[in-house]
């Protein structure tokens, strides 16, 4: 492999997308992926990873920031940028009358240097479905034949929207071991994403988007660790959170009450967990419905998307934000 591992191939500065009629679906954002590297966006409905993801593609201009893809400007050069790039977008839009294998040599022929079509359905799992029309394909198999076309021309920087929407468990996982694999041999990766999940295991570093901005962003561990680990129960009969212990002896740093379930804020499960556990011991008590949960990605994602801004109000980025 030839290609400066630490190159960034994309870099997005001071992104903003605002549509007609004014609204700014883009307000703002900067992150960069190296070459080799497998970054996701994840965000909200209507965050705007669709809206960034079109600019990278060279299918809509910035509409202020600026956009390099393998260091070309994607829409004003898009010649220099479109061959060495492989696009799945949200939705395919094949003529459904055609045949897997009509498809993907029709779209070969589209592709300069394209690999062999048979490859492209290989690598997918879609070889045996070559003579299936498309419209005869489940909504899965529709998708790995997006990813087919966007392998065709063995791209150096893949942008995937949505990859696995509509995929079974297992489609799922071999679309993962695909994409990681293409990864090793050098591949930069952008995909978009609902499944928190596919971002924690494939993503090497993610950005969350909220309305428009980067809310936090840094390597799945890095976003994972900002947040606090949970441990909720319900309250024995007549005791209220104040006949705890203090909350800062147990090394709580937040609590809410839903009902009668009481559940603690930590950053340090082991510590907050022992100490409870000490104190329901010393009391006598039992403690039904005892959860104690590590922090999350899922967490991260639920503490952003709860904090909907008022209407009209603009959204404020998150601190501290992690360097991408
Ligand atoms: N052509 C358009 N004209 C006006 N507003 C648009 C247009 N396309 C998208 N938007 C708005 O821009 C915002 C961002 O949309 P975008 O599709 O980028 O979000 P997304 O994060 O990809 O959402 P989803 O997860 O639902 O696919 C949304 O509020 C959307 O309604």
């Amino acid at each position: 492999m030839d290609r400066n591992e630490h190159e960034h191939v994309i870099e997005v500065t001071d992104l903003r997308r605002v549509y007609g009629g004014g609204f700014e679906a883009v307000r703002g954002i900067t992150f960069h992926v190296k070459q080799g590297e497998i970054f996701a966006l994840l965000g909200t409905n209507g965050a705007g990873k669709t809206s960034t993801v079109e600019v990278l593609e060279g299918l809509a201009a910035p509409s202020a920031g600026h956009v390099r893809v393998l260091g070309h400007d994607p829409f004003t050069e898009r010649a220099a940028v479109r061959p060495r790039t492989g696009v799945m977008l949200q939705e395919g839009g094949f003529p459904s009358e055609l045949t897997v294998s009509e498809t993907t040599r029709m779209w070969a022929g589209c592709v300069s240097g394209a690999r062999d079509p048979r490859e492209a359905l290989a690598l997918v799992g879609l070889e045996r479905r070559a003579d299936v029309r498309v419209k005869q394909l489940s909504g899965g198999e529709r998708r790995r034949l997006d990813l087919a076309l966007a392998l065709l021309g063995d791209p150096e920087v893949l942008f995937l929207d949505e990859p696995t929407t509509g995929l079974d468990a297992e489609g799922r996982r071999d679309t993962w071991d695909l994409v990681r694999a293409l990864r090793d041999a050098g591949t930069t990766v952008l995909l978009t994403t609902h499944y928190l999940e596919e971002a924690e295991g494939l993503a090497d570093r993610l950005a969350i988007l909220h309305e428009g901005r980067i809310a936090v962003s840094g390597t799945p561990a890095e976003v994972t660790a900002a947040q606090p680990s949970r441990i909720s129960f319900e309250l024995p009969t007549g005791y209220f959170p104040g006949d705890l212990p203090p909350f800062a002896a147990l090394g709580v740093c937040g609590h809410d009450v839903q009902g009668r379930v009481l559940r603690l804020h930590t950053r340090e499960l082991q510590r907050t967990a022992t100490e409870l556990l000490l104190w329901a011991r010393r009391s006598g008590l039992a403690l039904h419905g005892l959860d104690a949960r590590s922090a999350s990605l899922e967490e991260a994602f639920l503490t952003i998307a709860r904090e909907v801004s008022a209407p009209g109000e603009p959204a404020e980025p998150r601190k501290p934000e992690h360097a991408v």
